[in-house]
């Protein structure tokens, strides 16, 4: 596949190879070619923003009744259901992830576009009675052109994520999708087209991060950077930030713990723990990868986990019964076995896994199994540094100060699980713990109207939820004089 023509990027609206390096995107099943394309140049990431800018002043697209702009994005989401299986298996091919679950991303983004086609429609300005003889109105404004910076963990969702609420609040955006993985980012553009959002509104500018992200971070036209990703790249762009005086939303890495009491449903607490942590193949920001068990139910609990850990379906992300793809790239794949080696250094415990896969069909893909490393201690390298992949390391807890005080050492604080029958542990338990995200008797659930986001080094800010759009708008407040007197001096 590797005499696949370039593909053409969206420079502003226009269609066209970059004037950057090549570069190609793999499937990590096989190491085949399936996209090739130019990136862009520095010219050209001035250009994209130059042109954005101008579309967002003069395209009247933020001037449009936000029934209208909702319309446009309701045929975008309509757009996506229609395209859904081809969309589907380009996410699989872009990043190796299980068809069933790619298909879920893409619902999700149709869905993503619905809900701020709708918040925009509906968001309404609000007009307070208030003291004196003025009346007060808080409006918000687009803010201009803002930047969508995305990792390469779940492409379309988290694009979605960014470009929905961003174009339904008027402004222009400029796509920064990773290196790995630009062809998602390139069909939502193809899409937005086709539902009419104007030409020059949206870019894609596939590129290196160190370079392509970080030219349009400092862009003085970019009026705010969603950025989803590594927490140290986070850090970095919120310095850059702090210097123009930017707001940027963070939504960065995780080390989430999972947490199941003694009186938990066993089976159902089985289930969720490995989907937590094994589906995207541990890909994932809010993988449950640090596992708290009652001391009392460790034994019995680490043994059923363990004997379907080694018998979850690891293979073909084509195939609809595989439970577990490969990895992003073999570079990916090698820090996760260091990070194995590291625990197991640290003097953790194999339970399963540790391995590449062995069998014809893993000998190109980037595969390896499902692990399971008990015995740790929380304040080891391998329970505090984010790993991003299908590996999961366990210990026991004797009571509630003991679990929360090892749940919350982590300078990570995205998401946690508890599984209980007790409801008033589950409160107490969830109120106490920190993170952003909690899950009570089920795990990586999500709903568009529920916002999500980081506490400490997992991020700043919320995406979703019907406040979602708000952070793609400048507040302002009206005060309207009512008195027909001349205004006095010192009221
Ligand atoms: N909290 C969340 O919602 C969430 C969701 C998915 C992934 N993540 C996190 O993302 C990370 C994995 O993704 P990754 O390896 O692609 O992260 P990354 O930080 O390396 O890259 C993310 C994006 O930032 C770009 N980038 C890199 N350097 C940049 C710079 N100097 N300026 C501007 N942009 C730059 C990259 O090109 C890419 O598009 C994990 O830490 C994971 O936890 C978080
Ligand atoms: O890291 S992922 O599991 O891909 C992920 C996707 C979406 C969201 C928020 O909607 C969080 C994490």
């Amino acid at each position: 596949m590797s005499n696949l023509e370039l593909l053409p990027i969206n420079i502003a609206g226009e269609w066209r190879l970059g004037g950057g390096g090549e570069s190609t995107t793999l499937y990590p099943a096989t190491g085949e070619v399936v996209g090739r394309l130019r990136a862009p140049s520095l010219e050209d990431v001035e250009e994209a923003i130059q042109k954005a800018d101008h579309a967002f002043r003069t395209s009247g697209w933020a001037q449009k009744k936000p029934h209208e702009r909702a319309a446009v994005l309701h045929r975008v989401a309509q757009l996506i259901r229609e395209r859904a299986e081809p969309l589907a298996q380009l996410q699989r091919l872009d990043n190796g992830k299980p068809i069933k679950e790619t298909r879920m991303l893409v619902a999700s983004a149709a869905a993503t576009f619905q809900f701020f086609a709708a918040a925009c429609e509906t968001m309404e300005e609000t007009i307070t009675p208030s003291r004196g003889d003025f009346m007060t109105m808080s409006v918000y404004e687009p803010m201009g052109v803002v930047a969508a910076i995305t990792p390469w963990n779940s492409p379309i969702a988290s694009e979605a994520q960014k470009l929905a609420p961003a174009l339904a609040a008027g402004n222009a955006v400029v796509v920064k999708p990773a290196e790995a993985t630009p062809l998602l980012a390139l069909e939502l553009a193809r899409i937005c087209e086709e539902a009419g959002v104007p030409k020059g509104l949206v870019s894609v500018l596939p590129g290196r991060g160190s370079v392509i992200g970080d030219a349009i971070t400092k862009h003085p036209l970019v009026k705010r950077v969603s950025f989803t990703g590594g927490t140290s790249t986070g850090k970095h762009i919120a310095h850059i930030a702090a210097d123009k005086m930017m707001p940027v939303s963070l939504e960065l890495g995780g080390k989430s713990a999972t947490m199941v009491l003694a009186d938990a449903d066993i089976d159902h607490a089985v289930n969720g723990v490995l989907y937590g942590i094994f589906s995207s193949s541990g890909e994932s920001c809010i993988a449950g990868s640090r596992l708290f068990v009652a001391r009392s139910l460790h034994a019995e609990f680490m043994q059923r986990l363990t004997a379907k850990a080694a018998a979850l379906q690891v293979g073909d992300p084509a195939d609809e019964r595989t439970q577990m793809g490969p990895l992003i790239t073999a570079k990916h794949r090698e820090s996760i076995e260091s990070y194995v080696a590291l625990g197991l250094s640290e003097g953790g415990r194999l339970l399963t896994g540790g391995q590449r896969p062995e069998g014809a069909q893993f000998e190109r893909g980037y595969y390896y199994r499902p692990t399971i490393i008990d015995g740790v201690k929380n304040d080891w390298q391998i329970c505090q540094q984010e790993i991003f992949g299908p590996v999961l390391v366990a210990m026991p807890f004797d009571n509630e100060d003991d679990l929360l005080a090892q749940a919350n050492d982590s300078v990570y604080a995205l998401a946690a699980g508890i599984w209980t029958r007790d409801y008033k542990s589950a409160w107490r338990i969830g109120r106490a713990v920190q993170a952003g995200t909690v899950w009570i008797n089920t795990y990586k659930q999500f709903s568009i109207s529920t916002p999500f986001g980081g506490w400490r080094d997992s991020g700043l800010g919320r995406e979703k939820g019907r406040l979602g759009i708000q952070q793609y708008m400048e507040q302002k407040s009206m005060y309207w004089g009512l008195n027909d007197q001349p205004l006095a001096w010192a009221n």
